[in-house]
């Protein structure tokens, strides 16, 4: 197996010292090229409701100090498969949505164009679509599990096209998706109208609520998306509002009735295998968060994509 650089080792150096790269891996400068980069996007202009998921990726970072190298639920230790690193953050400009969403686009297309796969930290969910944007012109229109409270299939805010409420609704239109195979996973809470079910159909979503989650079980769900995705290219992303405000309180849209941590975590493990290619945690708002509750799950549930991602490796 090539040796890679891995994180800063805890036993030597304590947790709590130094900078902090998620997981405390190298920085990318640190190692040329990676496998597999992190990236912040600290960009949250696309909200509806309480801003501050601009905060996120550096909550992440600092929460995710305490993660250790081997992956029980997966048995496997992803930093030693694979070369990951921080890319450090997407500057994009807060006052410019447009601009931001291009910015967002260009450098995701610039770290995947060496075959690197990106798991993204937001930022609020608007940077789902640049990022899409860019993993398609990889990979071609991908399937996609959207793990969220919120359908974001909206059309505009506002008269405004790009938001956290409308990612999911552009990339249908742009075909940066496979309409074949999209799932929305944890859905609850208050709509605008019955019609915002009748769009999301039309645009080919499946829905599995978050009473589904329940009801059904997770080995069910996991059958569920797996059959959806079956061997497509498939990209996650993860709206860290689809946990109960129990799990995530530090986000902007809660809604009450969410899944656990737990469910979520075993939901993942159980899509070990999936041909993963990309992946994004969003709208971690820390300045709403107590105790970092919401930061430590975003960061294991980045660290169970990661591990996702080095399953497909052979060791
Ligand atoms: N993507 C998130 N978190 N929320 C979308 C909520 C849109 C609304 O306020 O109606
Ligand atoms: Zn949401
Ligand atoms: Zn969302």
């Amino acid at each position: 197996m090539t040796e890679h650089r891995g994180p800063v080792d805890s036993s030597k150096i304590p947790r709590f010292a130094g900078p902090a790269t998620f997981a405390r891996l190298p920085r990318l400068d640190e190692v040329g090229r990676a496998d597999v980069v992190v990236a912040g996007v600290p960009f949250d202009s696309g909200v509806s409701y309480r801003p501050g998921a601009r905060f996120g990726p550096s909550a992440v970072r600092e929460a995710s100090r305490l993660l250790r190298p081997y992956n029980p639920g997966l048995d496997v230790s992803p930093f030693e498969r694979l070369q990951v690193a921080d890319a450090g953050d997407i500057a994009c400009n807060p006052f410019n949505i447009d601009e931001a969403v291009e910015t967002i686009e260009h450098a995701a297309a610039g770290l995947l164009k060496t075959g690197t796969r990106l798991v993204t930290i937001g930022g609020d969910h608007t940077i789902a679509l640049p990022l899409l944007r860019a993993v398609s012109a990889a990979h071609g229109p991908v399937a996609l599990l959207h793990f969220d409270a919120h359908l974001d299939t909206w059309d505009t805010y506002f008269g405004a096209a790009y938001t956290h409420g409308t990612p999911f609704r552009r990339a249908v239109e742009e075909g940066v998706v496979d309409t074949e195979a999209l799932c929305h996973v944890g859905i609850r809470g208050p709509l605008y109208g019955k019609r915002d079910l009748e769009e999301d159909r039309r645009l080919r979503f499946g829905i599995l609520t978050s009473s589904d989650v329940m009801r059904r079980g997770v080995d069910e769900v996991v059958d569920a998306l797996r059959q959806r995705v079956a061997d497509r290219p498939v990209y996650i992303s993860i709206d860290i509002d689809v946990l109960d405000p129990a799990h995530a309180p530090g986000t902007g849209t809660p809604e009450a009735g969410g899944l656990t941590s737990r469910e979520l975590l075993e939901i993942l493990r159980g899509l070990a295998g999936v041909n993963l290619v990309g992946a994004d945690v969003v709208e971690v708002a820390p300045a709403y968060d107590h105790a970092e509750i919401t930061s430590v799950a975003a960061s294991h549930l980045a660290f169970d994509l990661i591990s996702l991602l080095a399953l497909k490796e052979k060791p």
